[in-house]
């Protein structure tokens, strides 16, 4: 049983036009999955329709073979984790507070944090190098520092699927290789986890498989060095790329804008 199924996935906000158009795909346990796709292309909807935020007019997304929208909020996050684009939190939780807020699904309402939700709220944050943080006001925290919290909090929900929405797009190039490193091992942990970005760097460097996404419409799927060709990354953004390689056999590695 595959950990996660996407299939035929369609939505449309209202009075606008398809956003979605017939996405289906699967991941397994323990793999990593980057999505990839030019502004638009509708990967945070994607992202938001899995994790049942939003409901597709068509299609249906199943987890273990259950199909979300039978599930509760609280069964489905004890299934599935998010870390959003990013957060404008209007209130002030200190950071500890609001990795601890991961622990809910295993809480309950009225319940109150036992020593293992806060053992594993501080693991999260050690993890992410965040523990320094721990007493700062969210709202106070660099856009970076903000970031690797919300990774925390998806760490600490200690969920088999993990969901993140370009998880280091304000992050310095230390904190992207952490981040990349985590998911590495969170994959080898058994972990599933799907990652939007506008780098296919990070998929070489992942060496998973990854999704092309374009108007709302998965346009390949399989695995980094088959779909990231030169000729599939220009076709992709609509711009002249070139392509950077690297390593004993000189592969592609990575592709930089070309200024014609
Ligand atoms: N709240 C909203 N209301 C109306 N339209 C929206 C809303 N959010 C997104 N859209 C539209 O839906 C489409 C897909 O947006 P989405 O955010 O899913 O794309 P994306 O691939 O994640 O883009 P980016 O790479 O820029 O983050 C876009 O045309 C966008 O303008």
């Amino acid at each position: 049983m595959k950990a996660l199924e996407a299939t035929g996935l369609c939505f449309r906000r209202e009075g606008g036009g398809e956003v979605l158009n017939d996405i289906s795909f699967d991941l397994d346990r323990g793999e990593a999955l980057a999505i990839l796709g030019p502004n638009g292309a509708g990967k945070s909807t994607l992202a938001l329709c899995l994790l049942g935020l939003l409901a597709p007019q068509r299609g249906v997304v199943r987890i273990n073979g259950a199909a979300i929208s039978q599930l509760s909020r609280s069964d489905l996050a004890r299934l599935i984790a998010y870390v959003p684009q990013s957060t404008q939190s209007v209130f002030a939780f200190e950071a500890e507070h609001l990795v601890l807020m991961g622990r809910s699904p295993h809480i309950g309402p009225f319940g109150a944090p036992m020593e293992e939700d806060r053992r594993l709220t501080q693991q999260a944050m050690e993890l992410t190098g965040v523990w320094r943080l721990r007493h700062r006001p969210f709202t106070e925290l660099s856009g970076g520092e903000r970031q690797m919290v919300l990774i925390a909090r998806a760490l600490a929900q200690d969920a088999p699927i993990i969901v993140m929405d370009e998880p280091t797009a304000s992050l310095d190039l230390g904190n992207q290789g952490r981040v990349l490193a985590l998911v590495r091992d969170l994959a080898h942990m058994g972990k599933s986890i799907i990652m939007t970005t506008h780098l296919p760097d990070q998929a070489f460097n992942l060496k998973c498989r990854v999704a092309l996404m374009k108007q709302g419409r998965l346009c390949a799927i399989g695995p980094v060095a088959q779909v990231c060709t030169a000729q599939a990354m220009s076709d992709l953004y609509g711009a002249p790329l070139q392509s950077l390689t690297g390593g004993a056999a000189q592969e592609i590695i990575a592709f930089a804008p070309r200024l014609d």
